[in-house]
C-alpha cells in the first residue's frame, strides 16, 4: 500500500551520533485524486488489450471531461537554505569546596545542523519545495559549565523526485569570508601613526568572541584575544565542489550533504596560556553557509509521447495504464505533465511481453501539446519540451483523422530541432537578435563587463551556472502511434505514413530532424485506437524491444 510522505524537508538526528533517524510524517492513505504517478494495467483493472476489448469496460478511455485526477505540479523552483549557525563556547571555571579559583571548564559549542538532499522515488513534484521558499537548519546549542559541550543542531534533508537539477545560484560562506579578510589584513601593510610608528591596533570582534557573564563591556578593549582561524567542521569534506551542480537521476540510498553547519565555538579552556590560566573567554560559534538553489525537475520516463494538441495522447496513456488524466475534445487539455508505469509482469502469471532483462515495468511520460513554434514559448511547448530531453524513448502520436500525418511528423521534429538548438546556444542578452528568444539560463548571473560587483553572485564559483547537458533528441530511438485509427478515411493517411517511414528507414528520404546520423531502427507506425484499447498491446512489444 503506498504511503506518501508528508513533508520534504524532515528533520534528522545529528549524523556525529552515526545514524540519521527520520521522523517521517505518515499519512493515512491518500485519495487517488492527489497522486501523479500512475499504477497501471494489471490489477483489478479491466485489461484493455486487443484479446480483452470486447469484454472489457472501456468507460475510463472516454471519460466525461471532468472526470479525472486533480494535482499539484511543479517542475522548478527556487529555494534559500542555510546551514545552522555553531553555538558559543562556554567561558566557566571550575568551583569547589576549597578550590575558590579554579581552571577553565567552559564546554564547547554544538555544530549548526547541515544540509542534506536525496532523491527519492515515489515523488513527481517539486511544489512542495517550492512551497518552503526558505529552509533552515537548527543552530549548534551553546557550551556549558562543568566541561558540557553544547547539543548539536538538526540536520535538514530536502528529498526531491528523481530526474531533479540542482544548480547552484548564490552562496555566502562566512568562514571563507573571514579567511579572506584575515589575508587581507596580512596583506595590507600596518597603519603608523604621526610619528611613523606602528598602531597595533585590533579592531574589537564582538562577533567572534564572547566574555565571561561578570565581565564589562569595556573588557574587550584590556583582553588580548589569540589569532583565531576560522574553523570548519570535518565533515565539510564531503561537501560537494562549488558551485554546485548535482543531477539526481537514480534514487539515493544515503542523503547526500549540501552544506554542512558551522562549527561550534571553543569553550575558555582552549585559551589558557602560561601568561593566561583563567581566560575570560570563548569564542563563537562559526555562521552556517548560505545557498541559493535552483530545482528543476526533468521528468525521468523510458518513453515521451509528444504529439500536437488533441492527438490523443492522453488516451493513449490511459489506456496503457491506470492513469487519470484529464481527456477532452479541445487543445491543452493536458496542463502539465503526468507519468504513467506500464507493469508488464506482475508475477501473476506469464506476463503481457517477455521481457529478457527480467524488467516488470516501464513508465510513459504524457507531456502537453506542442503547436507550431513551440520552442518560442507558444502554447505550452517550452515549459515542457524539455522533459522530452529526459526520456529514453519518443513516442510521437499523430492523429490520423487530421491533416497530413507525414507533415504533422516532420513539424514535430521541427520543433524539436529547433528546442534542441536553443537548448545548446547561449543567449547572448545584449544582442537583439535573441531578444524574445528564452532565455536558457535564466538564473545565470550576470557580470556587467568592465563594472566591478563588491559582491558577485556565487562569488567562489566561476561566475557562470553550466548549462544542463543532454543526448542529442534525434539519436534517441523513436516510433510512431498512429492513433484514431477507428475513424473513417484513415487507412490511406496510415499507409502514407508507413512508405514515409520505412524511406526514412532506407535512406531514400531524409531522416524528419534533418540530421544525417538520426536514428532509423526499426521505425514504424502502430496503428491504434486507444478509445477501444485496439492496437496498444503492439506498443508494449515495440517498447521492450527498444528498452532490451
Ligand atoms: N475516435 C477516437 N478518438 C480518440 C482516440 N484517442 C483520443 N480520442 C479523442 O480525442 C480527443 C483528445 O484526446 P486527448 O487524449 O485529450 O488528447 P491529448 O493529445 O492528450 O490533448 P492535449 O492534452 O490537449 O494535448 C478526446 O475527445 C478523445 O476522446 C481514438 O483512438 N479514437
Ligand atoms: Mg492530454
Amino acid at each position: 500500500m503506498a504511503y506518501y510522505r508528508a513533508c520534504l524537508a524532515l528533520p534528522l538526528r545529528p549524523l556525529a551520533s552515526g545514524r540519521m533517524r527520520f521522523i517521517a510524517t505518515r499519512l493515512p492513505r491518500l485519495p487517488a485524486l492527489s497522486c501523479q504517478r500512475w499504477q497501471s494495467t494489471t490489477s483489478d483493472s479491466p485489461r484493455t488489450h486487443d484479446d480483452s476489448h470486447e469484454t472489457a469496460d472501456l468507460s475510463h478511455l472516454n471519460p466525461e471531461p471532468e472526470d479525472y485526477a486533480r494535482f499539484i505540479f511543479q517542475d522548478k523552483c527556487h529555494v534559500t537554505m542555510f546551514a545552522g549557525a555553531g553555538g558559543n563556547g562556554c567561558t566557566a571555571y571550575l568551583r569547589e569546596k576549597y578550590v575558590e579559583e579554579g581552571p577553565p571548564n567552559g564546554g564547547d559549542g554544538g555544530s549548526g545542523g547541515g544540509l542534506y538532499i536525496q532523491a527519492v522515488e515515489g515523488l513527481t513534484s517539486l511544489h512542495k519545495l517550492a512551497r518552503r521558499g526558505v529552509i533552515k537548519a537548527s543552530r549548534g546549542k551553546n557550551g556549558q559549565g562543568k566541561s558540557k559541550g553544547g547539543k548539536r543542531g538538526d540536520d535538514i534533508l530536502i528529498q526531491v523526485p528523481i530526474g531533479t537539477v540542482v544548480r547552484e545560484v548564490d552562496r555566502y560562506d562566512p568562514v571563507t569570508e573571514e579567511l579572506a579578510r584575515l589575508k587581507k589584513i596580512r596583506e595590507e601593510p600596518l597603519p603608523v601613526d604621526e610619528d611613523g610608528e606602528v598602531i597595533d591596533f585590533q579592531p574589537v570582534r564582538h562577533d567572534r568572541w564572547v566574555l565571561h557573564p561578570g565581565a564589562n563591556p569595556s573588557d574587550f578593549l584590556t583582553v588580548q584575544f589569540p589569532r583565531l582561524k576560522p574553523r570548519r567542521q570535518a565533515i565539510a569534506a564531503m561537501e560537494p565542489q562549488a558551485p554546485i551542480y548535482l543531477d539526481l537521476s537514480q534514487p539515493m540510498d544515503k542523503p547526500m550533504l549540501l552544506a554542512a553547519g558551522g562549527a561550534g565555538g571553543l569553550g575558555n579552556p582552549h585559551f589558557v596560556t602560561r601568561s593566561m590560566g583563567r581566560p575570560k573567554f570563548a569564542s563563537r560559534g562559526e555562521g552556517g553557509m548560505k545557498l541559493e538553489l535552483d530545482f528543476e525537475l526533468k521528468l525521468l520516463a523510458d518513453v515521451g509521447l509528444v504529439g500536437k494538441p488533441n492527438a490523443g495522447k492522453s488516451t493513449l496513456l490511459r489506456s496503457l495504464t491506470n492513469s487519470r488524466t484529464r481527456i477532452g475534445n479541445w487543445e491543452f487539455t493536458t496542463l502539465s505533465p503526468s507519468i504513467g508505469t506500464v507493469i508488464i509482469d506482475d508475477n501473476r502469471g506469464r506476463p503481457l511481453v517477455e521481457s529478457k532483462r527480467k524488467r516488470t515495468h516501464f513508465t510513459i511520460a504524457d507531456i502537453p501539446g506542442l503547436v507550431e513554434g513551440a520552442h518560442l514559448d507558444r502554447g505550452l511547448g517550452l515549459g515542457f519540451l524539455r522533459h522530452i530531453d529526459r526520456a529514453g524513448i519518443l513516442a510521437f502520436v499523430l492523429d490520423l483523422s487530421n491533416g497530413d500525418p507525414v507533415e504533422e511528423l516532420q513539424k514535430l521534429w521541427h520543433e524539436l530541432g529547433e528546442y534542441e538548438r536553443l537548448r545548446n546556444t547561449k543567449p547572448e542578452p545584449t544582442s537583439e537578435k535573441t531578444q524574445g528568444v528564452i532565455d536558457w539560463n535564466a538564473s545565470e548571473p550576470e557580470f556587467p563587463d568592465g563594472e566591478s560587483m563588491s559582491r558577485p553572485l556565487n562569488y567562489q564559483s566561476t561566475g557562470s551556472l553550466p548549462p544542463l547537458t543532454m543526448p542529442p533528441l534525434h539519436t534517441k530511438p523513436w516510433f510512431v502511434v498512429a492513433t484514431k485509427a477507428d475513424l473513417e478515411h484513415t487507412q490511406d493517411q496510415y499507409r502514407a505514413l508507413q512508405d514515409y517511414l520505412s524511406a526514412v528507414q532506407n535512406g531514400t528520404e531524409e531522416h524528419p530532424s534533418g540530421h544525417q546520423d538520426g536514428w532509423k531502427e526499426k521505425l514504424t507506425a502502430v496503428p491504434v485506437s486507444a478509445i477501444k484499447g485496439q492496437g496498444v498491446s503492439r506498443i508494449l512489444k515495440l517498447v521492450m524491444e527498444f528498452l532490451e
